[in-house]
């Protein structure tokens, strides 16, 4: 698979930043989804989902709420779907460049987002992924093993975001 890459590696050792930096050097018309954790004095209350190109946010995750846990977290499936699954769909159809931030444990327990991620595989648009390391998810494998996977460490996180971009420019 070519002009597919996938960043990896420890919680919040610094993927998300990682991918928006190698965006940033690619240019061009970037959509997809962006997962970022929200922190109130200090303290993580969960995270938040954005459409990379119309800007809408959703939640992904928070404290409480009616949604499956993971972790301390209870997931908000019907953000998950309204404002991740859609953003990967209208990122395939429009945008030059696909960011999934990320496919992990939350993620993957939407079926929406799940198919939506399918989709964008089988389009030919380049995708530029967050995967988590160790899920065993047909499709953190599948990415694992099909993208070329750069591990983010905090030693190679400042050098890697042009290689990054190398592999996934349009
Ligand atoms: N290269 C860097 N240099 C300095 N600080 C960084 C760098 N990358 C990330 N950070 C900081 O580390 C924190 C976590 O970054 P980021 O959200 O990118 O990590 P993540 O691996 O995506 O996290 P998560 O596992 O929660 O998804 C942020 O506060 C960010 O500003």
């Amino acid at each position: 698979m070519s002009r597919r890459a996938a960043v990896t590696g420890a919680p919040g050792v610094g993927k998300s930043t990682l991918v928006e930096r190698a965006a940033a050097l690619i240019g061009g018309r970037t959509g997809g989804v962006s997962a970022r954790e929200v922190r109130i004095g200090g303290r993580r209350i969960g995270f938040q989902l954005s459409d990379l190109l119309t800007g809408e946010v959703g939640t992904l995750a928070s404290l409480d709420g009616p949604g499956p846990k993971v972790g301390r977290y209870r997931v908000h499936l019907a953000d998950l779907e309204e404002v991740g699954a859609r953003a990967i769909e209208r990122a395939v159809r429009e945008a030059e460049l696909v960011v999934i931030d990320e496919v992990g444990p939350m993620e993957l327990l939407s079926e929406e987002f799940v198919e939506a991620v399918e989709a964008a595989l089988d389009s030919d648009k380049p995708i530029l992924a967050v995967v988590h390391m160790r899920s065993e998810h047909h499709l953190a494998k599948k990415i694992r093993e099909g993208f070329r996977l750069f591990v983010v460490t905090p030693e190679s996180r400042d050098r890697l975001a042009g290689e990054v971009a190398a592999e996934t420019r349009p």
